[in-house]
């Protein structure tokens, strides 16, 4: 390194350092006012992140782990949150595809900076029913269904113009043909066991709220503090 250069890496980290977190006004969250389950409190966060003019407030990161047991984390889509569990789609072959098919169990991550918000979801995954996937992908944008007709997902791409092509022909068939199948396109339902709300504070004292699925002592579900699918919750704080 050239000694009258700036360093780069200290030019980095005075950057890194000088970003604030936490430094605007934040929404309060009273833990004893919650729900006593975590679906409600999501849908209404979700939709407090949309009042406060949060941009992709859908879009989460996706967590995964390979047949060893190693992490992979990207971002996705959020298409639905019920009481069946969080949905989101992808293609059945993709990397993130093939750890699901090998470990069933995912973790998602959502995260609202506008009000300092963190959501935490984990649990097991199954598949939607093929017809379910193609509903939910011709139900959407010409550009959705072209992207999952081009398929191939996480394979090496020898060209960018190779996808260029492919590309081309997946719009026009899309624009043809909007019922167009899309095989590998599925559907994914994270049935959470654990979900937490995390409210960030100026002071640091941030709110760290967990909501733990618990069954009966004699494995039969609840049905008292039910979310309407026999699920009873546990309400915990966390140290931050
Ligand atoms: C904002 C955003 C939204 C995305 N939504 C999806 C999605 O819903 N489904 C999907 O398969 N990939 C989506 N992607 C692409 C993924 O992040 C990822 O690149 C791709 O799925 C391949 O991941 P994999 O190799 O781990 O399977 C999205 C990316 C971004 C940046």
């Amino acid at each position: 390194m050239n000694a009258d250069s700036p360093d780069p890496s200290t030019e980095f980290a005075q950057l890194l350092r000088s970003q604030p977190v936490w430094d605007t006004e934040l929404p309060d969250f009273a833990p004893d006012t919650a729900p006593a389950h975590p679906l409600p409190l999501f849908e209404q966060w979700f939709a407090q992140a949309v009042a406060a003019g949060q941009s992709e407030p859908h879009t989460m990161s996706l967590a995964t782990a390979d047949a060893e047991g190693r992490p992979d984390v990207r971002t996705v889509i959020l298409h639905g949150a019920d009481a069946d569990g969080w949905h989101f789609a992808s293609h059945a072959g993709s990397r993130k595809g093939r750890h699901l098919a090998s470990r069933p169990y995912a973790a998602l991550g959502f995260y609202w900076p506008v009000q300092g918000r963190q959501v935490r979801v984990r649990g097991p995954v199954t598949l939607a029913p093929p017809e379910v996937a193609q509903a939910d992908l011709h139900a959407r944008s010409a550009g959705a269904l072209a992207s999952a007709l081009v398929g191939r997902q996480s394979e090496v791409l020898p060209s960018y113009e190779e996808l260029e092509r492919a590309s081309d022909a997946a719009w026009d068939r899309a624009r043809r043909e909007p019922d167009a199948p899309a095989p590998s396109w599925t559907v994914y339902v994270l049935d959470p066991d654990e979900v937490e709300f995390f409210q960030g504070d100026a002071r640091r004292r941030h709110v760290r709220l967990t909501y733990r699925r618990t069954e009966n002592p004699d494995g039969t579900k609840s049905t008292d503090g039910t979310d309407g699918t026999g699920n009873h919750w546990r309400r915990e704080l966390l140290w931050p």
